[in-house]
């Protein structure tokens, strides 16, 4: 049986089988799929298990009744069996004594303190129930103000799992701490202990807590300047007024005149305390304590939705490149899959794409590495999280991944990942892809942007303008654009063919002619918007992609095609001459990533009138985007979510975009698979706008052929977005 059967035969969570598989005591078989499957004997373990702790036993301390029961194959009755039951007899008989006498001394301890939840006396061990008073209140009606800018009030505290660790104050480098402060007990350590937090940060997330906050007494001013010091993933809190410690009756002290917090961690579960960790004595190994207890108390809210098994393997892509393909399953058994695409021509400041190297397969294009993390250390630290929760699934790949550009694990793992998690849980809530990221709203159709002539570095012909595209802008609904691309693309064969050209196509399933300007290839497709019986401009405009980085080189623009070079001035002017004489409504790379000047005067000069797309100069990066706000360059992003490696990134991005007024356009990369996941992400996001290639090669009719089933499902609610979505509605004479 699976892991999500076993859990609901035993009433208990996935989170907390694998922590039993962990520590020995109920091990599934790996099948060749890497899933589980336990044994019927499992049940009977696990409920084992499950009774002995309910009697106050530790997973630890169930072992020998575990082992025994396996030995006797499942029946308690084995003579192995009974000799651990008296021995658990006898050592119970001595644990109650020892209780009863610390139940003693402690009530006692009530008594003359009759006070503070928590006694002020962390300069030496406690009990673990000394802050049994703690455990079950209630997070008060507070806010504190984050070093994140946010500010935190109970409900961030509700439906999630919290780490809150309390500390008195951390060191500043040039700044004396309180006097006498080394000799306070337990007031030193606080800078160690945040650190525990930073570099535990994502095993913490992993092992089922959602959010860690630190929290003092200091101002945010001061937090802010340790948190961005110590570089801390997780916000700070400040209470300068111990609101926290006045509500909760939380142990303070005073030094040099000044209150501080002591040392105390609080698991809060769903607005409530957990769990206390007080006193904190090792500060440098209190976020493993913390960890630990996390992964022997598993969340007791935990989903049916938590991921349960990630696997990935080597695919092949439309180039038959080999790429990563990864399945996520949850508990429930939905099943998310997602395949990884690849550029041709790609940005420098793109996230790493992992290839092994390894000449003797492949050509040394293998993606065995990025395959090997997901089955590793990523299936490991995603294993037990909630697929529903896709922002805390990509802030732990993020983190784990640890680099700025993804180049540790690969953007290509973490990709498959976050995208085969989005999957499984919209089957999981029993939606389609785009309806679960998007809502109810999400009826917008885009206007394709269709590759009908390839050139540049996907296809091998003189042109050197990469793409030359056609947007159905009058089409009544996205069915109709894909009828009005596909005749358009089917005359324009024959018009090739008359004129002697061979009609191969290139790696985006446009044709490949042997044509040398742009000028020839845009009077071609002119010429077959028209004899196709439409209007262009009205009907169907022009979208180029030159790709621009391709053929910019110590400062101007290298024409293979045409045998001559352009300055920066020179290209720009041939770009404004070219959307003068065609009905070119969109220009992507109309300048090099690293060409700013060109950028400038290419949206000076045509930005009013068409939209300019940034792919190589954005790679999907937000960063890269305000940059080039700031710059007033472009007016529209391509959105390649390989370029960032996560789903959240990406989304992150658009949102950005959405904000400056630039449009957006969904798009594939040059290799490309089966996987339509883009078709529904243009869907989900509104952004009105995809390019996903030409009219042939089943890679790219995939995606289109999912987008007509979106709209067909949609009925009267579908919206085809047309020319609306265009940055400027730019509009072209006939
Ligand atoms: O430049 C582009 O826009 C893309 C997709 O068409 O090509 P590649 O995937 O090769 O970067
Ligand atoms: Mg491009």
């Amino acid at each position: 049986m699976r892991v999500g059967e076993l859990a609901h035969r035993t009433g208990t969570t996935v989170r907390a089988l694998r922590y039993y598989e962990a520590a020995g005591l109920v091990v599934p078989r790996r099948l060749g799929n890497g899933y589980r499957e336990y044994d019927p004997i499992a049940v009977r373990l696990v409920e084992q298990i499950r009774t002995l702790m309910t009697l106050g036993f530790s997973v630890e301390e169930t072992r020998p009744f575990i082992e025994s029961m396996i030995d006797s194959d499942g029946t308690d009755g084995h003579p192995a069996a009974l000799s651990t039951y008296r021995r658990a007899i006898a050592g119970l008989e001595q644990r109650i004594e020892r209780l009863t006498g610390q139940r003693d001394a402690l009530l006692s301890l009530v008594d003359a303190t009759a006070g503070p939840a928590v006694p002020p006396t962390a300069g030496r061990a406690l009990g673990s129930t000394s802050s049994v008073g703690l455990v079950g209140a209630l997070m008060p009606g507070l806010t504190f103000r984050a070093t994140d800018g946010t500010v935190v009030g109970p409900a961030r505290f509700d439906g999630h799992r919290t780490v809150l660790f309390l500390y008195s104050l951390s060191s500043r480098p040039g700044v004396a701490m309180p006097a006498g402060w080394d000799d306070i007990p337990g007031a030193r350590g606080c800078t160690v202990a945040a650190c525990g937090f930073r570099d535990l940060h994502a095993e913490l997330l992993a092992a089922g807590c959602d959010q860690v906050y630190g929290l003092s007494a200091q101002s945010t001013g001061y937090q802010r300047e340790l948190a961005h010091r110590l570089r801390l993933p997780y916000p700070l809190l400040a209470d300068p007024r111990l609101s926290l410690a006045t509500a909760l009756r939380l142990p303070t002290f005073q030094a040099d005149g000044t209150t501080y917090y002591r040392r105390l961690t609080l698991i809060v579960t769903d607005g409530v305390v957990e769990h206390v960790f007080h006193p904190v004595t090792e500060p440098a190994l209190h976020a493993e304590q913390v960890l630990r207890w996390l992964a022997d108390h598993p969340d007791p809210r935990s989903p049916m939705t938590a991921i349960d098994t990630v696997h990935a393997r080597e695919i092949l892509d439309s180039r038959g490149n080999p790429t990563v393909e990864v399945d996520v399953l949850l508990d429930d058994g939905s099943l998310g899959r997602a395949a990884v695409p690849s550029g041709a021509s790609t940005g420098t400041a793109e996230a790493v794409e992992l290839r092994d190297g390894d000449t003797g397969r492949y050509h040394g294009k293998g993606v065995r590495r990025a395959v090997g993390a997901v089955l590793g250390e990523i299936a490991d630290a995603v294993a037990g999280l909630d697929g529903r929760d896709q922002a805390t699934v990509d802030r732990v790949l993020i983190e784990l991944d640890g680099t700025a550009n993804k180049s540790r694990l690969g953007a290509n793992a973490t990709l498959g990942v976050s995208l085969a998690v989005v999957k499984a849980a919209a089957v999981s809530a029993g939606q389609p892809l785009y309806r679960y990221l998007g809502g109810p709203d999400a009826v917008i159709l885009p206007l394709p942007l269709m590759n009908i002539v390839n050139g540049g570095a996907h296809a091998d012909n003189p042109l050197d303008f990469q793409e030359f595209m056609i947007a159905p802008v009058g089409a009544a609904s996205f069915a109709e654009a894909v009828r009005m691309g596909s005749e358009v693309f089917h005359t324009l064969r024959a018009a090739l063919k008359a004129a002697g050209q061979h009609t191969s196509v290139g790696d985006e399933g446009g044709f490949a002619p042997l044509l040398r300007t742009a000028h020839e290839a845009l009077a071609f497709i002119s010429a077959a918007i028209s004899d196709s019986g439409y209007t262009p401009g009205v009907d169907i405009a022009i979208a180029l992609d030159p790709a621009a980085s391709e053929f910019y080189r110590d400062g101007a623009y290298h024409y293979r095609g045409e045998d001559r070079v352009r300055t920066v001035a020179e290209h720009v002017d041939y770009l404004a001459e070219l959307a003068e004489t065609y009905p070119i409504v969109s220009i992507e790379d109309g300048a090099a990533q690293d060409d700013f000047e060109g950028w400038k005067a290419l949206t000076d000069r045509l930005g009013d009138r068409c939209q300019l797309v940034g792919d190589d100069v954005f790679c999907t990066n937000a960063d890269l985007l305000y940059d080039g706000i700031s710059r007033g360059i472009a007016n529209s992003i391509l959105v390649k979510v390989n370029q960032v490696g996560t789903l959240t990134e990406m989304l992150t991005t658009m949102q950005a975009a959405r904000q400056a007024g630039y449009s957006a356009v969904m798009s594939h990369r040059s290799g490309e698979t089966e996987d339509t996941t883009i078709a529904d992400l243009a869907v989900a996001t509104g952004c009105g706008q995809i390019k996903t290639g030409s009219l042939s090669r089943s890679d790219r009719t995939a995606k289109y052929n999912q987008l007509l089933r979106i709209e067909e499902e949609l009925g009267e609610r579908a919206v085809y977005a047309g020319r609306t979505s265009l940055t400027g509605h730019p509009t072209v004479a006939a």
